[in-house]
This record gives C-alpha cells, structure tokens and sequence, in this order.
C-alpha cells in the first residue's frame, strides 16, 4: 500500500491518491488517512484538528487562508470544484491559483500549504469538504480572498454561488 503524490501547477501543492481505494457489492473502503504512508511518501506534518463543513449545492465557502496551517482536503461525500491560489507576497507564483474536482467517486485529496488559500464550491446536491491540518483554528489569523476578486482572476463553474456574510465581504 501507496500513497500516490503528483506535482501539480503550484509548487508545494499537491494531489494525494489515498493508499486504500477499495470497491465491492457492500460499497466502499477507503483509507483516508495513514500517518505511517503519508510520512513515507513526504506528507510529514503533524495534524492537529479534524473538520468537516457540509454544504448544499452551489456554496461556494472561501477563500481562506493563513500564514502556518497546512491542510490535507477530501471529500467524503458529493463533489465539489476546490481553488487553490499561493497568497505569498514573497512568492514567484504570488496571485497564481489552480483547482481539482474532488469527489466521492475519485476519492482525490490535495495537500495545501500555509500561505495559500482554498475555497471549494459544491457541484453536487449537497457535499461534505474534510480536511486536517496542523494548527488549532484561530479566525483572527485568517486572511479571506474574495472569490470575484479581479486581482486574483479566478475561474468558478458558477456566476450565482451562495455566499457567507465573510465571504461577501461584508464581516
Ligand atoms: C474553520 C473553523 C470554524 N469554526 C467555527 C467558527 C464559526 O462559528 C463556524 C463556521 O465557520 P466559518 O463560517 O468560518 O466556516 P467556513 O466559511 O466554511 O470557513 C472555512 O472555509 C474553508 C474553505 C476552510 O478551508 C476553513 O479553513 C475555514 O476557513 O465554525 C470552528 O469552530 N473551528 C474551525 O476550525
């Protein structure tokens, strides 16, 4: 059993195949987290928290971010559209931003590093978005990227998300 890592557009985020993926006439298995595997295949960090957010259709929840967490995101159920974007001034790839389809049939999870930002928008009737991460959850820490914000040029599948006060810009 493997942990499967591939680079992706962003350097430091990665696309995480779990090590179990297994299907049968009950249904599913899927190891969804090994920290024995994740260390071997270089995903060292040391988490913390576990938290699922459950959202209907056409939420979009984000982008948030901060400076020291690092996040491993699944989706355990339905599909969402997931936005990465590096939000470190210091960067080459400040600004720069890639996305993933997650879903409960690719079983898929990205490995997302402080200093970047991640939003997700559920395509599915409703989704459950999971991640770890290695810090306690602290809001003021937290920077939020609106996800119209011309700066950012960041593509959605969608025109009309369903949106938090936050993530309107409003709080
Ligand atoms: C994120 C978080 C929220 N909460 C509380 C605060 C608030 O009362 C309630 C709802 O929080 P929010 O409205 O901020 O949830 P949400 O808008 O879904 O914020 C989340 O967005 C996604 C994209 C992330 O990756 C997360 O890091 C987090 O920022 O849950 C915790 O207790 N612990 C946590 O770790």
């Amino acid at each position: 059993m493997k942990v499967e890592v591939q680079k992706t557009a962003l350097d430091g985020v990665l696309l995480v195949t779990p090590p179990t993926i297994f299907e049968d006439f009950r249904g599913h298995y899927i190891e969804t987290y090994n920290r024995e595997l994740y260390h071997a295949a270089g995903i060292d960090v040391d988490f913390v928290q576990d938290d699922i957010s459950v959202s209907q259709h056409n939420v979009l929840r984000g982008i948030h971010g901060d400076g020291g967490t690092w996040k491993l995101v699944s989706c355990l159920h339905g599909r969402f559209y997931l936005v990465v974007v590096n939000n470190d001034p210091a960067s080459p790839q400040y600004r720069q931003w890639t996305s993933f389809t997650l879903s409960d049939t690719n079983r898929q999870q990205v490995l997302i590093p402080p200093k970047f930002g991640n939003g997700h928008l559920v395509l599915s009737d409703w989704a459950i978005f999971h991640y770890k991460q290695n810090s306690q959850y602290d809001r003021a820490s937290q920077f939020t990227i609106l996800w119209n914000d011309p700066a950012y040029g960041l593509w959605w599948p969608r025109t009309d998300p369903i949106l938090s006060r936050r993530d309107q810009g409003l709080d």
